[in-house]
């Protein structure tokens, strides 16, 4: 698992082991971490143009300390003074190394940057100087390294609030912070690399976590020689409408591959065929009225890919709410839910599924906000409806009350095409029917899903339908 904190829990953490140490020890092993990561980028340092970006705090005197060590090894060390202050000992230690001073221009000729203008003590947007040199950093020729977070994501959040640093690689000291791996942010963080400074043993339980393949086999439900089809998991699928007979395929499909041990299908005559057609393992109920009458027992339903949000389509929700296993509420059933808060008050579980603008639809607020505060939004989300969030994206996020939220580090941005998110659905209906808690199945489903996505686009295009056929290679991948 790898696990994030705020600026706070990290501030904290380091304040209790500072207290044991030399002064200055901490700035060392940051420092020497750091170096040795920007010479591993850089492959050959002698000769090397590095530019040094210092802000007026100890971020900065990470970034001099480097500097020193890198122009030890015959780097060419020049160092832009951003801020009203610097880290004087830093920068003496720089000139003696044979470091310079020079101004913003040094960035346009640099092999490699190193971003040290704020860390974890950076409060609110960039301001000037730094959101120009920002600029010019994402827009010259080098290499980036941000040091401990890119400059301009905050630290806890991942909010961007103005200009910010686009790193190819970031080197956090300690610990992961949340805004590494949470959208703005996460898109600005390039490679992430972790220097052991020796804070774990003072480190809080952790703001956000990301499962590691390692994890997802763990919670994974594995047949063995007491399974059966029953025992792998029953899961109902109420999908699909005249209109959107695909997002019904697309789900069934995704709960096939991900390995149900039966998938019952409901849904008006043209889905129906079309599942039929597609998928002759589903057992399918047609439905002439909105009733679940006669479709036998499931331990978990998946509501709402292309369902329509029509009358039928309202009392259909109605009667899949009413059961008492967890549901799975996604796309059509988000807009259901959101004109009908009454239909989510039930005791069995519920995980919701929405991408930003479902979100924003649900809880009343507008996309853009959703969007840049998408930590926040997941969280609140969680804590006002009483369910699990799984709130999509580039970087998805599944958010309950008094846990931390889980981020998904794998994927592709080829999955940013029609029906992904249909098959998402399926694969964490088979896992909630499998008899895991929403949190897990959310965020393993979300894991396979996004490793799937990489390995059926290799670099280029998919189509949906090769999403849900690579997650079996996706699971085989783990072990
Ligand atoms: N405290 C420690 O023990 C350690 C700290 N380390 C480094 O120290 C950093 C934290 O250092 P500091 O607490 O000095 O804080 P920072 O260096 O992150 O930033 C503080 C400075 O930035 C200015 N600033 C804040 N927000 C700004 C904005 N929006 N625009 C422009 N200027 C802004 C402030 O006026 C202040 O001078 C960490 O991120 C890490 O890189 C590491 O050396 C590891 C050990
Ligand atoms: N830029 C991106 N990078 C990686 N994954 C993405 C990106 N954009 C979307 N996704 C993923 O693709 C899926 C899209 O789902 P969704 O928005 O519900 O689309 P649809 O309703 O067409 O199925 C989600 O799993 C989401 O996390
Ligand atoms: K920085």
């Amino acid at each position: 698992m790898l696990t994030a904190y705020t600026a706070d829990q990290i501030r904290t953490a380091e304040q209790a082991l500072m207290a044991r140490l030399p002064e200055g020890t901490l700035m060392q092993r940051a420092a020497a971490g750091l170096a040795a990561r920007c010479a591993g980028l850089l492959g050959r340092v002698y000769g090397s143009r590095v530019v040094l970006l210092a802000g007026s705090g100890d971020n900065g005197g990470d970034a001099l300390y480097a500097g020193v060590r890198l122009a030890r090894r015959g780097a060419r060390v020049e160092a832009v003074l951003a801020g009203s202050r610097v880290h004087e000992a830093g920068l003496a230690a720089l000139k003696l190394a044979g470091g310079r001073i020079a101004g913003p221009e040094a960035v346009d000729r640099a092999d490699l940057v190193v971003d040290g203008l704020v860390g974890i003590g950076a409060s609110g947007a960039l301001r000037e100087p730094y959101a120009t040199l920002a600029g010019r950093v994402n827009r010259g020729p080098g290499l980036v390294v941000a040091v401990d977070v890119p400059s301009g994501v905050d630290a806890s959040t991942g909010r961007v609030a103005g200009a910010a640093v686009r790193a190819h690689l970031t080197v956090t000291m300690g610990a992961c912070k949340t805004g590494l791996l949470v959208d703005p942010g996460a898109g600005h963080t390039g490679r992430l690399e972790l220097v052991d400074i020796g804070l774990g043993a003072f480190l809080p339980d952790p703001d956000v976590a990301a499962l590691t393949g390692g994890d997802v086999t763990d919670l994974l439900p594995m047949p063995d020689a007491e399974s059966d089809k029953y025992r792998r998991g029953v899961v109902g699928i109420a999908a699909g409408s005249q209109e959107y007979t695909g997002a019904a395929v697309l789900a069934v499909g995704g709960a096939l591959r991900a390995g149900a041990g039966m998938v019952r299908y409901v849904g008006t005559a043209e889905p129906v065929a079309q599942v039929r057609a597609h998928w002759p393992e589903a057992v399918i109920t047609q439905l002439d009225r909105p009733s679940l009458d006669g479709v036998g027992r499931v331990q978990a339903w998946v509501l709402g890919p292309g369902l329509g949000t029509g009358d039928f389509a309202h009392e259909l929700a109605g009667k899949v709410l009413a059961s008492d296993v967890p549901v799975l509420v996604d796309a059509d059933a988000l807009t259901l839910v959101s004109r009908d808060a009454a239909l989510l008050r039930r005791s069995a579980p519920v995980l919701i599924t929405p991408h930003a603008g479902e979100l924003a639809r649900l809880t009343r607020v507008p996309r853009e906000r959703v969007e840049a505060g998408r930590l926040e939004h997941a969280r609140r989300a969680a804590a006002e409806l009483g369910v699990t969030v799984l709130l999509k994206g580039a970087t998805t996020l599944v958010a309950e009350e008094e846990r931390p939220v889980r981020v998904n580090r794998t994927g592709s941005s080829w999955l940013a095409t029609a029906g992904t998110g249909d098959v998402l659905a399926g694969v964490a209906g088979v896992l909630l029917a499998q008899g895991l808690s929403c949190y897990d199945a959310g965020s393993c489903a979300a894991y396979l899903h996004g490793l799937a996505g990489g390995l059926a686009a290799d670099g280029a295009p998919l189509v949906t339908a090769d999403v849900a056929a690579a997650i079996p290679a996706a699971i085989r991948s783990l072990s």
